[in-house]
Formats: C-alpha cells, structure tokens, sequence
C-alpha cells in the first residue's frame, strides 16, 4: 500500500532535486497524486486485512525498501536525530552472518548512545540495552532475513513495549457524563489541548462541555471560549473569582442538564509543582470523580516529563498523560520513557498547533517512525478524515477510465493541505523520512507553481486536458497568462497523461489482483531518485522519463 504513495512522493522529491522548474511540474503533479492514492489505497485496506507491503507486517520490508530506493538524504525532524544514531548500529552489523554477543557490542553502544542523546532516561536505557542485546543473540536465524535486520526487528519490537505495547484508548463513563479532568504545568498546551480533546470527541460523535476552571490567567478562560466556538462547543465558566472545584462542580450540573457526553476540565498550570497546585488539583479532583485524569505534558523536556507524569501520579494519581509538541524539536525521549518511569500511557499526542492535531498514540506506529519506517496507518487516516468515502469512490472510477483532471488535481491539493503540514506527511512515509528541509520547501513551492497554471485554464481545459495537449495555442495562452513557459505548461500536460497511465496501472494492483508490479514500481521510484541524484545513470534514466512523457502525448494525440 505506501509503496505507491511512496513511489509518489518519492519521485516527486526526486524532481525538485532536479531543481530547474522546468522539472518542477512533475513534482507537483506527483505530490497530489500521493493523497489521491492513499485514499484509494484505503479502500482496498479495509478489504484486505494485511496488505502485503503494510510495515507492520514486516517490519524488514519497510526499511529495506528505503534501502533499496536509496537516494534522499536528510530526514524530517520528529527523532531525526534518534533514527540517524540507530541506523549506524545497523549499519556496523552489514556482511556479518550471524548475530553474537561480540559482534553486536558495537552497534549496542551506538543504541545506547542514541537513546541517551535523545534524552531518554538512564535506567530506561540500560534495561533496554540489556534486553535487545539478550533477544537479539538469542534470536535464531531466519532464512533470507540478515542479522541487521534482525536487530531492527529486536529493536522494534523492544520500542513497541517500551511505550505500552498497545493503545491505551479514553475510558468513558458507563451513566452519564464523561469527565476528563487535564492538569500540567503552565504553557505545556493544556488549554489547546481542551479544544482538540474535544473536536477528536466530537468526531466520534460525542457531544462535549468544556470548563474553564483556570482562574490564575484570565486570559486562559478567553483562549478556551475562543477554541469551544472554533469547534462548536459550550464553555461554562465562572471568571476569575470562583473556586475551581465549585465551577468543576457547577459545570458537571450544567453537563448532566445538557445531556453533554464529555466534559474536558481545563485547570490553571503553574511554573513548577507546587504544593497549592496539588491541593487544588485534589480538590477538584475530589469534587468531579473524573473518569480521566491526564495530565499534559510537553515532549520537548524529554525525560523530565516522565518524571512529571511520575510525581502528579504520586501525588493526585493519574490515568495517564497527553504528550504535545512532538511536531516541535522534541527527540524522543519523553515518549519513550514516560510509561517506562511512570506505568502511565501515552494516550495522546499533539503534533501541532492545529485543532486537529490531536492523535492517539500507538506504540507501533510511533516506533515504526523512530526507526524510520514511516507511519502509514496515520497517513492513511489523515487522508481518510479530509476524503469522503464518496469522493474516493468518484476518483476511483476517474482514475479507471483514465478521466483524471486538472480539476482532480486541485481536489488533490486542497487535501493535502487539510491533512496537515507537508513535511509531517512525509516523515509519515516509509522511506521519505530522509528529506531536507529545503526539498520539502522545493516541493511545495512547486504546488504553487503547478497551482498557477491550473488557475489559468479555462473550466474545459481544466476538465479534458486533453484539449491543451492537442493544441499548441491553448498551451501559449495558459503559459502567457501564468507567466510560464510554453515549455513548462507541455510538461505539466505531459505529466498528467503519464499520471493517468501510472494510476491506472496502481489501481489495477490495488483491486484485488495480486500485485506483481510493485517491484516494478518501487524499482521506478528507485530510478527516479537515482536518476535525480546525478549518478551516471542520470542523462540516460532522465531521457527515458522525457521520452516517456513526450510518449504518453504521442499517444495521446493519435487517439
Ligand atoms: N507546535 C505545537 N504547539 C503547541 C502544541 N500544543 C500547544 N501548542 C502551543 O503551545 C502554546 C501554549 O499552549 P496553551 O494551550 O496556552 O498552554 P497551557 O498549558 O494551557 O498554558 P497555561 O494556561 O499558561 O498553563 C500555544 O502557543 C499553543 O499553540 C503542539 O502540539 N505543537
């Protein structure tokens, strides 16, 4: 399933590494491409249970398969860090053939000296050392899969129970409302996190209340009126001068009235923990019975969050925490260690500053993309939120009878941008974690540039580009209104035709059939990128890609 989008985005990235915006359109085409595919991608998803290159289902396919398409070169923020310093143990056991306690005391250091960097705790290292290096030599070996990537497996699998091993899904009240009761310290995303608890709830289709019990900071309850009008949901508050258990009291009273499903209590964060924090913290605790106590914590403060998580447990006792600001510069240390140190889920994370970003936390997923495998299932369900069952069905019969158009293409984008910013998508991706910053710019940037000529196009254009393909004074116009080159326009043409061709031959794979050309369509990718990447190959693969293009107009033009 991601080897397509991959293949898409890949390829994209590939071409705005060639960088000449001649170039640039296919990048763009190939980017929208990728959410329309993983939509369509989904369909297939909910009918086959494993689909055959899902990482979960080999954790090996994944990560070879950035091997073998090799090229890019720098990853996307979240843990960068953290997976460069893992894949060089990797890399120390390559030609060896059997995993010992000798041969992996290398890459062990390297583990151990990963982990530490990314500020994870100390106890929670060593018994993660000693528990991969124990697993790892006692590993028998399986034929076709190397020792490195046993480790990988080992050390996958290890991360996944760091974490909590499985999801650690809300609890709601068996009779009446829910109550979820957030604490944590001042500026950690409390208050935001209220407003995205409750779109996330909202979603689901239960109906929320939020309450303003942060009387410390008039302008927090302002904020939450603010938000619970953003996402459409009363706020019951009583200014600055109440007490916060009486309005949590007051506020349960107006939820039972209104029949709210939920109730998200914000509380006052203060600079540190303090002993009137925790007092307070008690008493409203005491005057509510929440069914959730979370406390929020901040993943840039790495290990010192799980000790947070440790002390609130102590003191007011928790049922777990919500993690913000992974998106930021955090390196992983916090959402490794803070059920480790605490025996507290993870139960959320915020990964922006967005309503919407707000997931779950899956141990799985998040360990897949510290070690570089991207994570698919997110990606999937980021684009299934922006994409209606209908929509995908409409695109799917589209791509089948070779109609896409230009119009599809902006759908296309829009959803890209509904589904969060870029550089979080790729890190997404298997494979795509190694992106520079200043590819993901290019990449964008490249949208723009496709957008502008798109916009020019007249409405039948738009809708058979088969017209602009066809006739040379159609493609001047559109070149001298977006301020292109007739050039640029004939390739942004010709990448549409050779996109149809390619979706088609996708979704032939998607539907049932088995999927013999996903070899070959990685191997395109591959390609692709190696062609972008200047090696030798890159006039020969290059011309084959423009012969290809000026085949697919060829083609056109004689039917
Ligand atoms: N990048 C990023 N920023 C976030 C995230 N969550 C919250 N923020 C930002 O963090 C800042 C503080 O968020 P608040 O929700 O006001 O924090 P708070 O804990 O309620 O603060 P106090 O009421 O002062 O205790 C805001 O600018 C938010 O937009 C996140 O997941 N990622």
């Amino acid at each position: 399933m991601e080897a397509t989008t991959a293949l898409a985005l890949s390829s994209s990235l590939a071409t705005a590494r060639r960088s000449p915006e001649k170039a640039a359109a296919a990048s763009s085409l190939r980017l929208r491409n990728f959410s329309a595919t993983s939509s369509l991608h989904h369909l297939r998803a909910a009918r086959s249970p494993a689909p055959r290159s899902h990482p979960s289902s080999s954790p090996f396919q994944g990560w070879r398969r950035r091997g073998r398409a090799g090229g890019l070169v720098v990853r996307a923020e979240m843990f960068g860090q953290l997976t460069t310093g893992l894949e060089s143990a990797w890399n120390k056991l390559r030609g060896v053939d059997i995993l010992t306690k000798e041969n992996i005391a290398e890459p062990m250091r390297d583990i151990r000296r990963a982990l530490l960097e990314a500020d994870v705790s100390l106890p929670v290292v060593r018994r993660f050392i000693e528990s991969v290096s124990e697993k790892a030599v006692g590993t028998d070996v399986i034929r076709g899969v190397r020792p490195d990537q046993q480790l990988v497996k080992v050390v996958n699998d290890e991360l996944v129970q760091l974490m909590g091993g499985e999801v650690s899904d809300l609890v709601f009240a068996k009779s009446g409302p829910t109550i979820i009761l957030l604490a944590g310290l001042q500026g950690v995303g409390k208050t935001t996190v209220c407003a995205k608890l409750a779109f996330y709830l909202k979603k689901m289709g239960k109906s929320c209340m939020l309450v303003a019990a942060d009387v410390y900071r008039p302008a927090a309850i302002d904020q939450l009126t603010i938000l619970g009008k953003k996402v459409g949901v009363p706020v019951y508050s009583e200014g600055t001068e109440a007490k916060p258990s009486q309005i949590a009291k007051n506020g349960l009273k107006e939820a039972k009235v209104n029949k709210a499903d939920v109730i998200i209590v914000d509380t006052a964060g203060r600079l540190q923990v303090d002993k009137s924090m925790m007092n307070e913290l008690k008493e409203v605790k005491k005057a509510v019975n929440p069914t959730e106590v979370l406390l929020v914590v901040d993943a840039m403060t790495g290990q010192e969050a799980a000790g947070l998580v440790s002390s609130f447990n102590d003191e007011i006792g928790i049922t777990g925490a919500i993690l913000t600001k992974l998106d930021g510069d955090s390196r992983g240390g916090a959402a490794l260690s803070v059920k480790e140190v605490s025996g507290k889920p993870i139960k959320f994370v915020g990964q922006g500053e967005r309503i919407e970003d707000l997931e779950p936390f899956y141990p799985d997923r998040m360990a897949q993309r510290i070690l570089g495998m991207g994570d698919v299932l997110s990606f999937v369900e980021k684009a299934q939120e922006v994409m209606r069952q209908e929509d995908a069905e409409e695109l799917q019969k589209k791509i089948l009878s070779a109609k896409f158009n230009f119009n599809d293409f902006l759908k296309q984008t829009q959803m890209i941008a509904q589904m969060g910013s870029f550089s979080r998508l790729i890190g997404m991706i298997p494979g795509m974690n190694k992106v520079t910053p200043a590819q993901i710019r290019e990449a964008e940037k490249n949208l723009k540039f496709m957008e502008s000529m798109i916009n020019v196009m007249t409405p039948e254009e738009r809708e058979r580009p088969e017209l602009l393909a066809e006739s040379r004074e159609r493609r001047k116009r559109v070149a001298k209104d977006s301020g292109k080159t007739e050039q640029q326009v004939g390739q942004l043409v010709a990448q549409l035709f050779q996109m149809r061709a390619k979706m088609q031959k996708m979704m032939g794979a998607i539907q049932g059939k088995e999927s013999p050309d996903m070899d070959e369509l990685m191997e395109s990718m591959k390609a692709e990128e190696q062609a972008a990447a200047g090696t030798g190959r890159r006039r020969r693969k290059y011309g084959n890609l423009r012969q290809r293009q000026l085949d697919a107009m060829r083609g056109f033009r004689r039917r």
